[in-house]
């Protein structure tokens, strides 16, 4: 199977680390991202322009504003989009393949940890979610709909975390405790986190931490004045709306 990277910025590039296994063409159009790639991943075949996609499973991670000036030519055996909100239908109308798959991973691919995702033709659906396992857990939804919904705890959460992590820092710095033990906290604290949700429903293991009249409970008071359970609820809701306009 040979795969054509289209857009190799943030997210494209994280994904090449799982991707490496496949014998993988990179298209990107910027060229000092070409060179930093090139120094990471110097087996990896890195052009300026697009070949014609026969014979080519296309990965495509441009940015959906980009979609309307790509310009490529032939039949791909199959296209996976990890373009936020862009419907297959539009896809449909700017690329043509045999197969079309929608995708939403995360920036964690460049630990091969990412959750990605997946929609689209069923026809391609195996290999599409074997090809996305390369990068973490690829978990496939029903409907373009859900993966709209899931582009919020998918591919965005992640941000909101790096908030969260910075936030607990911060808190901690403010007391005096130094910035980079701090950091060295909340990287720890998020993985071993990980880890327990593995096993345990959130509620049960909130309970377990938290004692009575304890600090825990002291704690938690100030996050439910501070609105943050309502805040990620909208952030959420807001993230979907963004995405469905993202595809119009
Ligand atoms: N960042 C993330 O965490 C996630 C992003 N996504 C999706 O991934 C996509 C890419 O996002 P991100 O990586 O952050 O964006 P970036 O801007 O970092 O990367 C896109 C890259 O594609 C290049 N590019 C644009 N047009 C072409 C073209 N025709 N041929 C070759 N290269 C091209 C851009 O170059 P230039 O700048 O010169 O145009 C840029 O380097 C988006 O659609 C986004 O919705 C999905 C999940 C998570
Ligand atoms: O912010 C965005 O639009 C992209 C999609 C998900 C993560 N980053």
């Amino acid at each position: 199977m040979k795969i054509l990277l289209i857009g190799a910025g943030n997210m494209g590039g994280a994904m090449l680390e799982g991707l490496r296994e496949y014998d993988v063409t990179v298209v990107e159009a910027y060229e000092p991202r070409r060179k930093e790639l090139a120094a990471l991943y110097p087996n990896i075949t890195l052009q300026n322009t697009i070949p014609p996609l026969d014979g080519y499973v296309v990965l495509l991670a441009i940015k959906p504003q980009s979609l309307d000036a790509l310009e490529v030519e032939g039949r791909a055996e199959a296209l996976i989009s990890i373009l936020a909100g862009t419907p297959l239908a539009r896809l449909k109308e700017k690329i043509d393949a045999e197969a079309y798959i929608r995708a939403m991973p995360n920036i964690a691919a460049l630990k091969r940890k990412s959750v990605t995702s997946v929609t689209g033709d069923e026809s391609f659906k195996e290999e599409a979610l074997k090809i996305l396992s390369s990068i973490g857990k690829a978990i496939w939804l029903n409907s373009e709909k859900e993966l709209d919904i899931a582009t919020g705890i998918g591919g965005s959460a992640p941000a909101w975390m790096a908030l969260v992590a910075e936030a607990l820092a911060d808190g901690a710095v403010n007391l005096g405790l130094p910035r980079a033990v701090s950091y060295e906290y909340v990287a720890a604290l998020m993985d071993g986190m990980g880890a327990l949700l593995e096993e345990e429903h959130p509620a049960l293991l909130k309970d377990k931490v938290m004692s009575p009249g304890g600090t825990t409970a002291a704690g938690y008071a100030k996050l439910e004045e501070g609105g943050v359970r309502d805040s990620f609820i909208k952030a959420m809701e807001a993230c979907y709306r963004r995405s469905l306009e993202l595809g119009k």
